[in-house]
């Protein structure tokens, strides 16, 4: 339990219903317990000295691997770029079949076939950004349309942003319809909500945009796109992983949390496993309702596997780029 939100159950007032006015969304989220900034930071800070013991760091690291959704999303990406990162994802090191699968390979859209086809019965899903990704200044149909193509060519996830022109407006109505408009079109995929947090300019928006995506339906709440800084603070996901600590003590609702952008180290992973288990609890310590969205995280949990498994570190050409 932090010092940084009511105990689970009591941390929201009762959320509105689904065809709830604005003001009421409104009243919801501003009813909501306002953050304790330095409490939150204090507490973030706290947990990220924690240390872990050797033989609970080879098995976190594993964790932290299978964890991954494997990410690149650049304007010159190209479907050979997607292959490669495909085949890396689902198996780390070619030399080492111990290594575990990554979760997810995320990619824009106009690429998701791409790599669906290249990863046709691995086990590792293919997640795809959508709706005007990063941005998310697209028309509703524009978004939905996107979202459609994305799951017909094989992503079984979709990564969308909310419009947080709409949010900071106090257009919460805007925000929370395109989220369950996006749901529906998302069929059987599982939906990430990216709050954008680096956009959202208060820790108490970030709660209230948090509870605004669990409530339309999100699957996951992801904190950013990997465009804007700051991308995934420790505080940011601390708040946000409250939000589905105490979303499902209410309801019994499982959200998944997943900070992207920004990650880069085996220290960073594990400071974010240790927030995981200490802050919503290890029912969330699983790649299921806890992912590290990132596009250079990977070689870095290899060459510390390598590390201790060995005593020394790979030479540095030994792992393909990530
Ligand atoms: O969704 C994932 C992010 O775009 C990855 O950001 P990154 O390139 O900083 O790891």
């Amino acid at each position: 339990m932090t010092d940084t939100a009511p105990p689970p159950g009591t941390a929201a007032p009762s959320p509105p219903d689904a065809a709830a006015s604005n003001a009421a969304l409104r009243a919801f989220l501003h009813g909501l317990p306002g953050v304790d900034e330095v409490g939150v930071q204090a507490r973030a800070a706290d947990l990220a000295t924690r240390s872990i013991k050797t033989t609970a760091k080879a098995r976190a690291i594993d964790l932290a691997i299978r964890m991954v959704d494997l990410t690149t999303l650049e304007g010159a990406d190209t479907p050979g770029k997607v292959r490669a990162l495909c085949a890396k994802a689902v198996r780390p090191d070619p030399a080492d079949r111990s290594v575990p699968s990554v979760a997810a390979v995320c990619v824009y859209p106009d690429l998701a076939r791409t790599a669906a086809d290249a990863l046709a019965g691995s086990g590792v899903a293919v997640a795809s950004v959508a709706t005007a990704f990063p941005s998310g200044r697209a028309p509703l149909e524009a978004k939905l349309a996107d979202t459609r193509r994305a799951v017909a060519d094989g992503a079984a996830e979709i990564d969308m942003v909310i419009d947080r022109g709409a949010f900071l407006a106090g257009d919460y109505r805007a925000v929370h319809d395109q989220i369950t408009a996006v749901k529906e079109a998302c069929g059987p995929a599982h939906l990430k909500v990216i709050l954008e947090t680096g956009e959202l300019a208060t820790y108490d928006n970030v709660r209230r945009a948090s509870w605004l995506a669990i409530h339309a339906g999100a699957d996951f709440i992801k904190t950013s796109t990997g465009k804007v800084s700051p991308a995934a603070t420790l505080p940011v996901t601390l708040i946000m992983l409250e939000a589905v600590r105490d979303h499902h003590a209410a309801t019994g609702r499982r959200v998944g949390v997943k900070p992207a952008g920004g990650i880069r180290t085996t220290k960073d992973a594990l400071r974010n496993l240790v927030l995981v288990n200490e802050v919503a609890g290890p029912g969330w310590l699983d790649p299921a309702h806890f992912r590290l969205g990132a596009s250079s995280l990977l070689n870095d949990l290899l060459m510390q596997r390598t590390r201790l498994s060995t005593g020394s570190y790979p030479g540095p050409d030994y792992y393909t780029l990530d």
